[in-house]
Formats: structure tokens, sequence, C-alpha cells
């Protein structure tokens, strides 16, 4: 089987994570462990999706994989991106009639329908902004705050990464199929090698959102691999 060596980071200590469709180099200090938007509107019952109808019963195996993935890669001197999602609590930062995430927003939407939640979703300082209890940064860390689906734009995240030679990004977070993709195909353009953590991913949507991520990141944009694997191969 082949690896997938970035020519850049060649002659770093080779860590090679088995990964979909193929192995691929994972030197840790030339790599980010980026955790999308894990905050109580995507992942706590009574947040932004729940409210929107869409399903988070099954997070809290997600949120579980996640502590342990970044717990593995912070021991191994990974660097630890998380993003947060969201904007100021007036949603100038969200756009007006005149952006298309005013339009397509379910947040947004939802509180346009539901007067009485207005202020309160996705709005810096607020409940639903905030980060799940189980999950808390620790000094080192980067945490940034995301105005759209995609972690690359109108943020510091690429310059973030190229100030400290990370090529390799390797994604968690909620949801697979929009700020994980979004983020991890922009990535792909910038160059960087994406690899998505499966089990420590969920959709928002049905269960073939979550298949159709995969099967997209698997075939064109990166690698996929899982939680388990990623540790064992990050102790080895
Ligand atoms: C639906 C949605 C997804 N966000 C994400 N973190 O993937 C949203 O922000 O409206």
């Amino acid at each position: 089987m082949s690896t997938v060596v970035c020519a850049h980071t060649s002659s770093l200590p080779n860590v090679t994570l088995p990964a979909r469709p193929e192995a691929i180099a994972l030197p840790p200090a030339q790599s980010a462990l980026i955790v999308v938007d894990m905050q109580n509107a995507y992942a706590t019952q009574g947040g932004y999706l729940d409210l929107a109808g869409f399903d988070v019963s099954a997070t809290k195996p997600v949120i579980a994989k996640i502590h342990q993935a970044v717990t593995a890669a912070r021991a191994a001197g990974m660097q630890i991106i998380w993003f947060q999602n969201g904007w100021d609590d007036q949603y100038v930062e969200a756009g007006d009639a005149g952006s298309p995430n005013f339009h397509k927003s379910n947040a947004l939407k939802t509180m346009r329908k539901r007067p009485e939640l207005q202020g309160t979703l996705l709005s810096k300082g607020g409940w639903d902004y905030a980060l799940v209890d189980e999950l808390v940064p620790q000094a080192g860390d980067i945490v940034l705050p995301k105005p759209r689906y995609s972690g690359f734009f109108n943020t510091s995240l690429d310059s973030m990464l190229r100030s400290r030679g990370i090529r390799h990004l390797v994604f968690t977070g909620i949801a697979t199929n929009i700020c994980v993709e979004s983020t991890l195909r922009d990535g792909f353009f910038l160059e960087y090698f994406g690899v998505v953590l499966e089990d420590a991913t969920y959709q928002a949507g049905p269960a073939f959102a979550q298949q159709a991520a995969i099967f997209n990141i698997e075939t064109f944009f990166g690698w996929v691999s899982d939680t388990d694997t990623f540790c064992e191969t990050l102790k080895s």
C-alpha cells in the first residue's frame, strides 16, 4: 500500500497515519488538530441545530472521541485549533438581506420564525455560542471565531498555519457536511493536506449527509481515518 508524503516535510520524523484511500504522512510539528464548532449550538439539545429541527441526540460519543483525539494530539506536541461559529449579538457580522448567509443560515431563519429567540442563537458571549462543557481549550491552543462555514474565510487561520509551518490538518467536529467539509475543501485549494477522523465528526441532516461528505473527502479532497487509529499512531 502506498503512502502520501508531502515533499516539503519528507525529511521530518516519519509518522504515517493509516487512512483511506491510502496512508498519509503526519509529522506532528507540521500538523494541527482542528476542532470545528463544538458549541452548544451544534452538539447540545436546546441549541440551535436542535431548535432548527436537526437531530443532535447522538453527539455525546462524538464529543468523547474529540476529547480523546485532542488529548493524544496535545501529548504529541500537535497544535490544537478550536473554531467557534457565530456573530456579534446584533448579527451585523452575519450579513443583511444582501448576503446569501442571511437567506441560507438556518440559525437566522429560525430566529426570524421565532422572534423570542432573537439574539440567542450563535451570538458571541451566549450559551449557544459557547463550546460544550466537556471540551476546554488550554494554554497554547488557538481559538478562532469564524463568521461563515469555511474556517478559512475572513479568519486568520491561513496565516496562523503558515507562520507555524503547518501543512497537515486533522479535522474533527460538527457538522461534517457543512463546516468541516467547507474548511477541508478550502484547505485543499490552499495546498493543505486534510484528514478527517470520521468518528469524531457528525452531520447536520440525515445519515446520508455524513456518508456523502466522507465519500467526497476520501475521493476528491483528502483522507479519512478514525480516532483510535490516530491516537495509536501518535503514541507509537
Ligand atoms: C448548519 C450549520 C452548520 N455549521 C457547522 N458548524 O457545520 C450552520 O452553521 O448553520
